[in-house]
């Protein structure tokens, strides 16, 4: 199942409960989103677990984590290290392209997403990050490449059905929380629509999640009345909250846009480190939504430094940069040297 969670139920969400699917159509304005029609309808459950079977030599999770720590072989694109053994691929965009009118936002972007692994996406304005975030959570459609997930090549938009297996929760820059929702309904919101927990119990889960990103006796309030950060701290619980009730915690990639964009350097570093700590693969945090994988597309090079482990940076439309954090500020590469240091001179042009 791929299940859109967390902040991107703001968007849209597709869950498949059973044999009830409930499906949101949002209607998008700018970042502002807004449910405009609500429809159910009957589904069969099809068999495509066949497409998740997990492979040989697995962690305790089910899925063996890549180490991705050999600097010598990715400082430049065409001799990135990549591992032989595809087993922990979550996500993989090949040769995506996408256009917006005469606009050519990618052009021919292809990557991995791994288990276990945390990764930036960077690179200057409008060079179509938060654009791939959405193709990947399947709210955009590329015009030409693909998307995989877990290995099955994903047809259409989120409404697909033959995926199964992963969970991909966006969570916007913005925080898109619901104006007229209190903390409590806007983390609980998934819960409330589509779980059996009673209303005590997702109260209840609400609160734990809620302390988990630091943050105590807000469950009443509007998000008016919250800080920025505050505001990003309670999308990261709603994006970690998960039906306890549930035998199987699916794992889930989540897709950071911007997440600590607006906050002072504190706020960020509180953020960087909830990001971290919710993605720990332990016993103690599968209680925090099983967080397999990160993205975070990011300008902060706090964030940079804190909150990821690999870099992928886009420009002009393609990759043109991958390598470990601790390599980006010593590439030897003009674009990259050029976008760390925030000169005018280099070959990026505004
Ligand atoms: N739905 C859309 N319709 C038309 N143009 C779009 C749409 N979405 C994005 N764009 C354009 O595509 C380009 C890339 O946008 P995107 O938000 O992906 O960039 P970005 O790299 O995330 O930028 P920033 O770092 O400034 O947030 C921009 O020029 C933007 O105006």
């Amino acid at each position: 199942m791929v299940s859109l969670s967390g902040s991107l139920l703001s968007s849209l969400t597709v869950t498949n409960a059973g044999s009830n699917r409930f499906t949101r159509f949002p209607l998008y304005n700018s970042k502002m989103i807004h449910f405009r029609c609500y429809k159910r309808k009957k589904v069969q459950r099809k068999a495509v677990r066949a497409c998740v079977a997990p492979p040989p030599n697995l962690g305790s999770d089910g899925w063996s984590a890549t180490k991705f720590n050999d600097p010598s072989k990715s400082e430049n694109l065409s001799t990135v290290w990549e591992p032989e053994d595809n087993s922990d691929v979550l996500i993989e965009c090949r040769d995506v392209y996408k256009s917006f009118g005469e606009k050519h936002i990618l052009r021919g972007v292809s990557f991995k997403i791994r288990h276990g692994e945390a990764v930036g996406i960077i690179g200057p304005s409008g060079t179509g990050k938060s654009t791939i975030l959405k193709i990947i959570a399947g709210l955009l459609a590329p015009d030409k490449g693909e998307v995989y997930i877990r290995g099955k090549k994903r047809v259409g938009l989120i409404s697909d059905e033959e995926i199964s297996g992963l969970r991909i929760g966006l969570v916007f820059q913005s925080a898109a929380l619901f104006d007229s929702l209190t903390v409590r309904e806007n983390v609980g919101f998934l819960l409330y629509e589509n779980s059996s927990m009673s209303e005590d119990q997702i109260s209840e889960l609400v609160t734990e999640n809620l302390a988990a990103v630091g943050l105590k006796d807000v469950e009443d309030r509007l998000p008016s009345e919250l800080s920025g950060g505050m505001k990003k701290r309670v999308a990261l619980a709603r994006s970690i909250i998960f039906d306890t009730t549930k035998e199987a915690i699916e794992p889930e990639v989540l897709l950071y846009d911007e997440p600590t964009a607006g906050l002072d350097p504190i706020a960020s570093t509180v953020v960087e480190d909830l990001i971290r700590s919710v993605h720990m693969k332990d016993e103690a945090t599968v209680k925090l939504g099983n967080i397999a994988s990160y993205v975070v597309v990011t300008h902060q090079h706090s964030t940079i430094r804190r909150a990821v482990d690999r870099l992928i940076f886009l420009y002009d439309g393609k990759i043109v940069w991958q390598g470990m954090t601790h390599e980006f500020t010593t590439s030897s590469n003009s674009i990259v040297q050029q976008f760390a240091s925030g000169s005018l001179d280099g070959p990026i042009r505004y």
